[in-house]
């Protein structure tokens, strides 16, 4: 501990637990200066983004930033939080967008990224264990050196965790053909809030009870950490075929990726864009007034099965009136698949935000129509925009982008929050889901009752058997929160229903 303890700290607190937990850490392990606190005071949540770009914090202060160098370490940091009643948060890199790492009661980080090691690559078994705080980018290039892909690739690759993918139940770009993280996650190791270790062994199939590894995948750092992931591999594909598709209505577009799903095809890329995106991507190729409709297919694998598996798709594409145009916007894609878009907006002081959904074939164009005419109804000024990717026969996430002008922060957090209760009510209303990957964080909140029914009770069971104190997380997903800490969803108005 070299630096004083910055404002916001509780100093009852300090004394208690934080000089035996610098000692358990060791030196340069326990980070308190303000500085740091600061940066560990949000995440990639646009509310968190609005705030701190007008020097406010979306929360608290944290306490203090634990970096832990291994699994007893973090053990003895979860026994001390434990003993000492402090509440902690599971850091991987912070890109989560829903303020799952923002601490609303002072808690203690857990930042896990010393944890950063691949443990075995298993060819045989064709899965790899990784330890989980290690960078996305960095466990990808490790598995491409050996000439395999996990098939995981998140836009924010290179700025998030393996453990944090799997914290949130996210998707790659490439889920339609290798899947989501919990079809890839084969086993796990975490720590429980009591210090025990769970450990699932990795196996192909079982049938013993519900899933245990599920109850870890997606809990948000509420039921466990992550510290060790078994997950599948697949080799490199030797062939990729990008096609770049024009259509004349968003229905047809629709109905062309339905088929092929439907038709047991396996495209890797799938993304389909309406008439506002599909026109920012796709003038050069060709879209317009005869082709509204954008859409990038990519088939990977063996070169004939790829090159079979496109020209498969190509019938079903022209059955429904699509033309296969210039490739232009697959090359810009791929060549910017990686990047984040949201801070040339934000750095101009405009309200941007994204919402992901799931919904059926039968219930996505109204889910699309309905949302979009209930924000241009909202404010006929903020733009939205949206595509369709990881893609499945049963239906797709439908992936929405909003953004406000530049106006007084308060009307435009009024705006952006009246925006987020329409697309999650007109997406309940039709049988969806809130979410596809993003997960919950705090700011999905809300509506988390009636996105989950009788199953939140369940969740809550569940919490307050592994962790009676509350201690993990609180506050996040919709599970009870800590008598005095913030509530963000108060702070910002809405209407829905808050689970504590
Ligand atoms: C530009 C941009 C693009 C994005 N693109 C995608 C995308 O394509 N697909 C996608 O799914 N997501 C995407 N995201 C969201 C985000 O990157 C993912 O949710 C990512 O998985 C979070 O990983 P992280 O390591 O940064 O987690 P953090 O943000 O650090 O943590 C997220 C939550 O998980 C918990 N947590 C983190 N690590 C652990 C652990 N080891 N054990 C238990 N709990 C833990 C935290 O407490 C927190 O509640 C994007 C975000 C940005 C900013």
């Amino acid at each position: 501990m070299s630096q004083p303890l910055a404002q916001g700290l509780r100093a009852q607190r300090a004394p208690a637990w934080l000089e035996p937990l610098a000692g358990l850490l060791g030196e340069g392990h326990l980070l308190t200066s303000a500085a740091d606190l600061w940066a560990y005071a949000r995440d990639r949540l646009p509310y968190a983004t609005f705030h701190v770009r007008d020097g406010d914090l979306p929360g608290t202060l944290p306490t203090a930033v634990a970096c832990p160098g291994g699994i007893e370490e973090l053990q003895a940091v979860v026994r001390l939080a434990r003993a000492q009643g402090v509440p902690l948060i599971p850091f991987g890199a912070g890109s989560g967008v829903l303020g799952g790492t923002v601490p609303l009661d002072h808690e203690l980080m857990v930042d896990l990224k010393r944890l950063n090691r691949v443990i075995e690559l298993n060819e045989t078994d064709a899965s790899v264990t990784v330890q989980a705080g290690m960078n996305g980018g960095q466990f990808e290039a490790w598995l491409n050196d050996r000439g395999y892909t996990c098939g995981h690739l998140p836009q924010s690759l290179y700025m998030s965790t393996v453990g944090g993918w799997a914290a949130c139940r996210g998707a790659g770009q490439n889920s339609t053909r290798f899947g989501k993280i919990e079809d890839i996650v084969l086993g796990l190791a975490a720590v429980l809030p009591d210090g025990r270790e769970l450990r699932v062994r990795p196996v192909a199939r079982r049938a013993v009870g519900p899933s245990v590894k599920d109850l870890l995948v997606g809990s948000e750092g509420s039921f466990g950490i992550i510290t060790e992931l078994t997950l599948r591999v697949w080799r490199l594909p030797e062939a990729r075929h990008g096609v770049v598709l024009g259509f004349p209505s968003l229905q047809a577009g629709l109905d062309a990726l339905r088929t092929v799903m439907q038709r047991e095809l396996r495209p890797a890329v799938v993304r389909l864009y309406d008439a506002e995106e599909s026109a920012q991507r796709g003038k050069e190729a060709g879209i317009g007034a005869a082709l509204p409709i954008l859409a990038i297919l990519e088939f990977c694998g063996l070169p004939r099965l790829a090159a079979l598996e496109r020209d498969l798709a190509l019938e079903i594409v022209a059955g429904e009136g699509g033309v296969v145009l210039a490739d232009g916007p697959y090359r810009h894609w791929m060549q910017h698949r990686y990047e984040s878009y949201s801070p040339q907006w934000q750095s101009r002081d405009h309200f941007m935000d994204t919402i992901e959904v799931t919904g059926g074939w039968s219930q996505l164009p109204q889910m699309y129509e309905r949302i979009r005419d209930g924000l241009r109804a909202l404010s006929p000024g903020m733009y939205f925009g949206t595509h369709w990717s990881h893609v499945y026969p049963e239906g797709a996430c439908q992936y929405m982008t909003l953004r406000l002008p530049p106006m007084a922060r308060d009307e435009a957090l009024r705006l952006h929050r009246q925006a987020w209760d329409v697309a999650q009510r007109v997406c309940l209303s039709l049988g969806g889901s809130i979410s596809h990957h993003h997960g919950v964080g705090v700011f999905r909140n809300p509506w988390l009752k009636e996105e989950l029914g009788v199953g939140l009770e369940l969740l809550q069971g569940l919490k307050d058997h592994l962790d009676p104190a509350n201690l993990f997380v609180p506050g996040k997903l919709a599970l009870r929160g800590r008598a005095g800490a913030v509530d963000i969803a108060a702070a910002g108005g809405t209407t829905g229903e808050h689970a504590s």
